[in-house]
């Protein structure tokens, strides 16, 4: 194998550790990825433009955007994040980290403007409100219509703002939700994935990080 990809994990703060754990164990168990694949822990710019892609974790989303801006990492972060030949994930805090535009609470967070929604934070209540639901993702994942997606505090996307640039992956059913579902995973390009619940928490299940990195990363 010639060619080698570079997976970063944002790790300023939140659940990034995770994320490291299953894609490294994707890596150790999938033997037919046609790139070699490495994975890194990113807190420096020079970490991060070492990488092909970067996942942006779970965690808190007003904390991340000021450690980027406190450790001067922000900008780069914006840079890396625009730039097309990039493959970037954002999850739960990730997601909303990335995108444009916030229902509340807005002020307080320097979002990277990547992501052609308005998302709305805290979409389900408190923590005690958490959740896991097993969910049925076989219309982008093969097979997989059972995977146990984990919501913490977790954003929904309330409106897509690009319609033609972002597909909806997944409408999560829940009792009193809009008819046709909560948008909780959407695709925009073929470069940026946002999911508003934890797949890194879904222990032994490495399904959702074996996509990302097929669908996303080897693709290009
Ligand atoms: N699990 C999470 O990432 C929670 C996200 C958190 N509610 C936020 O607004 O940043």
């Amino acid at each position: 194998m010639s060619e080698t990809r570079c997976i970063g994990v944002l790790a300023l703060q939140g659940a990034f550790i995770e994320h490291v754990h299953h894609l490294q164990r994707c890596i150790d168990k999938f033997s037919d990825y046609d790139k070699a694949i490495r994975v890194t822990t990113v807190r420096t710019a020079q970490e991060l433009w070492q990488c092909d892609g970067l996942v942006i974790p779970g965690g808190e989303s007003t904390a991340m955007s000021l450690i980027a801006q406190r450790t001067n990492l922000y900008d780069d972060l914006y840079r890396f994040v625009h730039d097309p030949n990039k493959c970037i994930w954002g999850t739960c805090a990730g997601l909303i980290f990335i995108s444009d535009n916030l229902m509340t609470q807005g002020n307080l967070i320097n979002t990277l403007k990547l992501l052609h929604v308005t998302v709305k934070r805290n979409a389900f209540g408190r923590q005690a409100q958490s959740f896991i639901q097993k969910c049925d993702f076989s219309n982008f994942i093969d097979n997989c219509n059972d995977f146990p997606a984990t919501f913490i505090r977790a954003p929904v996307i309330d409106e897509i703002l690009d319609p033609e640039n972002v597909e909806v992956l997944y409408r999560l059913d829940k009792p009193d939700c809009p008819q046709d579902g909560l948008i909780v995973a959407v695709k925009q390009n073929d470069n940026i994935l946002a999911t508003s619940f934890h797949p890194e928490l879904a222990e032994d299940d490495l399904r959702f990080h074996d996509y990302f990195i097929r669908e996303f990363i080897l693709k290009r």
